[in-house]
């Protein structure tokens, strides 16, 4: 599969911060790709580059084979705080893209009754069809996620940027959640790009787990999940083949990690 997403030699630096040096990447079209890797390293750099948010210092970030030069449309994101708008109803909040994001918002007006239809089925598969209504103070944390998932995906984007979008939530609603979001990109095939500190969740979903490196971020180890089957359930949680790769991944983000700064070690003791 030819990639949707590459990044050959991406460096980015704030001022005086080198966040990202060396980084490439290469996402096949329709795959979902985890991103982990110890707190700092560039993660959520990493969105930014990718979405056009961010030009790179150097090197190139490429999508569909041409190098981005500004934020792009075939973009779906979702985060950890779902940032739902207070004063508009879950099905007004999951339409929202379709009057801001270029096309659709010139075909907003003539095709509503199709996009609300669009909608309406979005909101069923994540389990939320009785909720159109509802306003976000009326949902729960899992609820607004699942909404704002719905959002993410109403221009049907070829790609899903997803930066800790279940970080927030119960360990229980968070499972859930990986479940909604496997059924949807197994019938939709979007191509999916996870950044998350939760390795079960990077291993239980992605077919490629990336490992950064401490900042200066850049991948230094991409696990394939193949060994996995889909669909994954509640059994690939108890298969010793996933917990070894959690362990393994785990003492990977470990090794990375900067070693102590002694000064402010040997401060905190005084
Ligand atoms: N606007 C900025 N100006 C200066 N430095 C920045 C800026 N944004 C991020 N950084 C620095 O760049 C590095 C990477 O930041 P980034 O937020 O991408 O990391 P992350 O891996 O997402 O972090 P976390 O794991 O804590 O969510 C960090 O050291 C951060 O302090």
């Amino acid at each position: 599969m030819n990639p949707l997403v590459e990044l050959i030699d991406v460096s980015l630096s704030y001022a005086g911060t080198t966040a990202l040096s060396g980084f490439r990447i290469s996402v096949p079209e329709g795959s979902f790709a985890a991103v982990v890797g110890p707190s700092g390293c560039g993660k959520s750099t990493l969105m930014k580059l990718v979405t056009g948010l961010l030009p790179p210092t150097s090197g190139a970030v490429l999508v569909d084979d041409k190098e981005i030069d500004g934020p792009l449309n075939i973009v779906g994101m979702a985060f950890q705080n779902p940032n739902l708008l207070p004063w508009r109803t879950t099905l007004e909040n999951v339409l929202l893209p379709l009057e801001v994001v270029r096309p659709a918002r010139y075909e907003f007006r003539q095709k509503r009754e199709e996009f609300t239809a669009r909608a309406t089925a979005l909101l069923k598969m994540v389990g939320l069809e009785n909720f159109a209504d509802h306003y976000p103070w009326q949902l729960s944390g899992g609820m607004q996620q699942r909404a704002s998932l719905c959002r993410a995906l109403i221009h049907r984007p070829r790609l899903l940027m997803l930066d800790e979008p279940f970080g927030a939530l119960d360990a229980f609603t968070r499972e859930e959640l990986w479940d909604v979001l496997q059924t949807i990109w197994t019938e939709q095939r979007f191509t999916t790009i996870l950044v998350t500190h939760d390795l079960r969740e990077a291993l239980y979903l992605a077919d490629t787990v990336h490992v950064m490196s401490a900042r200066p971020g850049r991948i230094v180890r991409s696990l394939d999940t193949v060994q996995f089957a889909r669909p994954r359930d509640e059994k690939t949680f108890i298969d010793p083949r996933f917990n070894e790769a959690v362990l393994e991944l785990r003492e990977e983000i470990r090794n990375q990690r900067s070693p102590p700064d002694m000064q402010s070690l040997t401060r905190a003791a005084e």
